[in-house]
């Protein structure tokens, strides 16, 4: 019997699945190691989560493996998909990883520091682990591809467009699911103007035409657009030049707005949203505050981009789980058909509206995008 493993490394997580090598995957087995960092918790599906103490993306990665070590055993592990942020210019579509395209890929690690360093890295272990599988890399910059060049382009120096420096946008595994859930639940909707929230420990939105991305408020890096766990979203570049003449390094601004920023930063208290919800303290309250209103202001932008809006979803740990989050992002937003239905809203139910516009929760599955990869893969 052969399986295909799925392997998604994120900023705070990295997320797992084992499949089987049917055209349509069957999921065997999945779990995640998450809240990577001192206190790091095993979850497995269907199983109480276990507090694994620190462990970085190397540990989580052994963890994994040895968790799956019963599924896998008696199965033949025939191809390893990876979620790999950051594509560049040249790779869009998902593709066999080779040393020619590792080294390519390696190339944009300063664009994503976060996600793909550890995204190489899980090919490395996987490719030790299992060195006659297939190894296959998904893009989250993929579904981006052909965004309008006024999303694209940044109002520098052409030449500087033309080298790369672009709008790619990222969680584009998630907006695959989402749009395909769409497409297979909600056929009119998915023909119409939607917005995505993708609210993780990154977070980002995608204004949808007819299932194809037309915007995102995540640019060049992970960075850009909305304010996250630890990263700062859209920010006034002249910033940057006032920290620079400060005589702040280029590591440590790095370091400022990749690690220290977002909820984190702005609450003194923590990143992690559930923490902020819970806590009295003023300064969480304002993080959460300015969380919200970035959403509502990009919502508000990208129904003006799309002409009108027929929809909204809400995915990603924030936006499949926090009531309190969606509601505040909704109220007030019946100009744009959105009245929030609050008891679905506190059941995290599928359907949240009640007005023109749906609302709608769905939780992402970016493993299974990533094991459908693999499978047309294998099935050559
Ligand atoms: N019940 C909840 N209420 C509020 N926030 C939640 C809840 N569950 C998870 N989260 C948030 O979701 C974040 C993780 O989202 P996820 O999409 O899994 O992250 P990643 O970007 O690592 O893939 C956590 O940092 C936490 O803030
Ligand atoms: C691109 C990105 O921010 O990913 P994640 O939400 O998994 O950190
Ligand atoms: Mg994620």
């Amino acid at each position: 019997m052969t399986a295909i493993l799925t392997l998604n490394a994120g900023s705070s997580s990295i997320k797992f699945g084992i499949y089987d090598t049917a055209p349509e995957p069957d999921l065997l087995m999945s779990g995640q190691v998450e809240n990577l960092g001192p206190l790091a918790r095993l979850e497995l599906a269907g199983q109480s989560p276990a507090e694994i103490g620190p462990a970085d993306h190397e540990t989580a990665m052994a963890v994994i493996l040895e968790a799956a070590g019963p599924v896998l055993a008696g199965r033949r592990v025939a191809g390893v998909g990876h979620r790999i942020v950051h594509g560049g210019k040249s790779f869009g579509a998902p593709m066999l990883l080779t040393p020619e395209t590792l080294a390519q890929l390696r190339t944009l690690v300063p664009l994503a520091p976060l996600h793909q360093p550890q995204n190489l890295a899980a090919v490395a272990a996987s490719q030790a682990a299992f060195p006659d599988a297939v190894q296959v890399g998904c893009f989250d910059t993929g579904f981006h591809k052909g965004h309008p060049f006024v999303n694209d382009a940044f109002a520098l120096p052409r030449k500087f467009y033309d080298e790369g420096v672009r709008r790619y946008g990222f969680h584009g595994l998630s907006y695959d699911y989402i749009t395909g859930v769409l497409r297979r639940d909600w056929p009119a909707l998915a023909a119409g103007r939607v917005v995505i929230a993708h609210l993780g420990n990154g977070a980002s939105m995608c204004a949808v035409q007819g299932g194809h991305s037309v915007g995102s408020s995540m640019g060049f890096s992970a960075l850009d657009g909305l304010p996250m766990g630890t990263r700062c979203g859209q920010l006034d570049p002249g910033v940057l030049l006032y920290l620079m003449d400060q005589g702040l390094g280029r590591d440590e601004i790095a370091r400022m707005l990749y690690h220290d920023s977002g909820l984190k930063g702005l609450s003194g208290i923590s990143h992690d949203m559930r923490t902020l919800l819970r806590s009295d303290d003023p300064r969480a309250g304002e993080a959460i505050d300015y969380y919200v209103f970035r959403i509502r202001r990009e919502l508000g932008a990208m129904a003006a981009v799309l002409g009108g809006l027929d929809g909204v979803v809400f995915t990603g740990g924030i936006g499949e789980n926090a009531a309190p989050v969606r509601a505040r992002v909704i109220e007030g937003m019946g100009f744009l058909g959105l009245d929030l239905d609050p008891a679905a809203n506190d059941a995290s139910a599928t359907r949240i509206g009640t007005g023109a516009t749906e609302i709608l929760v769905i939780p992402t599955d970016e493993e299974r995008v990533i094991a459908r990869a693999v499978a047309a893969e294998l099935a050559g």
